[in-house]
């Protein structure tokens, strides 16, 4: 249940009247999520969900909450931050930083098909070209840096074969930071990225049969941060387009994902030459995250750690079989 602060009907309509959106119809908990109190939240002005930060400070919030609304005010379905007549977007509930979001429709496909693939591929494309102009910058707190200080954290915690192959993993990505191609792709392929586009954080509303279904948005951009579009892509191939059991790449569906991509924004050669490194890259940050939240948790944290296990079988995967996209054509 991710109802860890109470709001009352009160306290909701107070946030309604200073966002001028009429009165309060009704108030729901969300039972998903792990991190923040969610409500859906419907009133005169609409269908919205309300979010109380329980974890992020206010000093934090503006990067990710201005970013969503950057995104939307340039076509990208996520939901839109409201504001009130000052332009304030993030507001205070219940003593909690809280801001209220666009209800997206629908719900999430959790076995997605080459369809839903190409739709989430195309929209990544966009959001990537429509961060370009973002005025404000946060590095992607979950990336080498915090890796680099976290793998020491974990080797006591880890077997002898869990402990090969993070620190064999963690020399291979900082050989990779320091090489021209990625100094490339830092220089032309690089801005805000969402970084944690999982099945679960993107919607899709009903079609009229099974695979049609229309994708209505991205959110829950809280590990959002600056880093190469390249990254956000292999961060999606290893969730939308692997076989969950095995953790091996569906090809179809990975070609299909690359392929909608491309028809947004083509992936340079440079890119394509990285991509089997990034999907390394990606496997790691998720194996390293889910390592620390199993065996380092945070002090009153309200995470139920994921199984790192998973992760690993990917990474162990993208290691044995490094996997290129084709490539229409390979600009220099
Ligand atoms: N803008 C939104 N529109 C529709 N549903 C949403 C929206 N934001 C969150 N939700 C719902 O709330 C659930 C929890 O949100 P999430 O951001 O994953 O929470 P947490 O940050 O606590 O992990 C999601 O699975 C989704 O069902
Ligand atoms: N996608 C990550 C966990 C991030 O948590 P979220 O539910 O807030 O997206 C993982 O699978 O390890």
């Amino acid at each position: 249940m991710a109802v860890f602060t109470e709001v009352s009907p009160a306290a909701a309509q107070a946030l309604l009247d200073r966002l001028q959106l009429g009165r309060l119809h009704e108030l729901r908990g969300i039972g998903a999520g792990i991190e923040n109190t969610n409500y859906f939240l419907d009133c005169d002005g609409g269908h919205f969900v309300l979010t109380l930060f329980e974890r992020l400070t206010r000093e934090q919030l503006p990067f990710y909450l201005r970013l969503v609304q950057h995104l939307s005010q340039r076509g990208i379905p996520v939901p839109a931050p409201k504001a009130d007549a000052a332009g304030e977007i993030l507001f205070e509930v219940c003593g909690k930083p809280a801001a209220l979001g666009d209800r997206l429709h629908g719900g999430h496909i959790l076995a997605p098909d080459v369809f839903h693939c190409e739709q989430v591929g195309a929209t990544l494309a966009r959001m990537h070209l429509a961060g370009r102009d973002y005025p404000l910058h946060q590095p992607n707190l979950r990336g080498l840096p915090w890796w680099r200080e976290t793998v020491p954290l974990l080797l006591p915690h880890l077997s002898t074969d869990e402990r090969a192959l993070i620190e064999s993993e963690l020399a291979y990505q900082e050989h990779l930071a320091a090489s021209a191609p990625y100094a490339e792709l830092l220089a032309h392929a690089f801005g805000p990225v969402h970084a944690d586009l999982f099945r679960d954080n993107v919607m899709f509303e009903p079609g009229e049969a099974q695979g049609r279904e229309r994708l209505t948005g991205f959110f829950d951009f809280y590990f959002a941060g600056c880093d190469t579009w390249l990254f956000d892509v292999a961060v999606c191939l290893n969730d939308w387009c692997i076989d969950l059991a095995s953790g091996r790449l569906d090809e179809t569906r990975a070609s299909a994902f690359v392929a909608a991509y491309e028809t947004e924004r083509p992936l340079s050669g440079t890119e394509h030459r990285l991509l089997p490194a990034l999907l390394r890259a990606a496997a790691m940050r998720f194996w390293v995250s889910r390592l620390f939240d199993l065996h380092l948790p945070r002090e009153a944290a309200l995470l139920k750690a994921h199984d790192p296990r998973h992760f690993e079988r990917v990474l162990r995967d993208r290691i044995a079989n490094p996997w290129h996209a084709a490539s229409v054509e390979r600009a220099p």
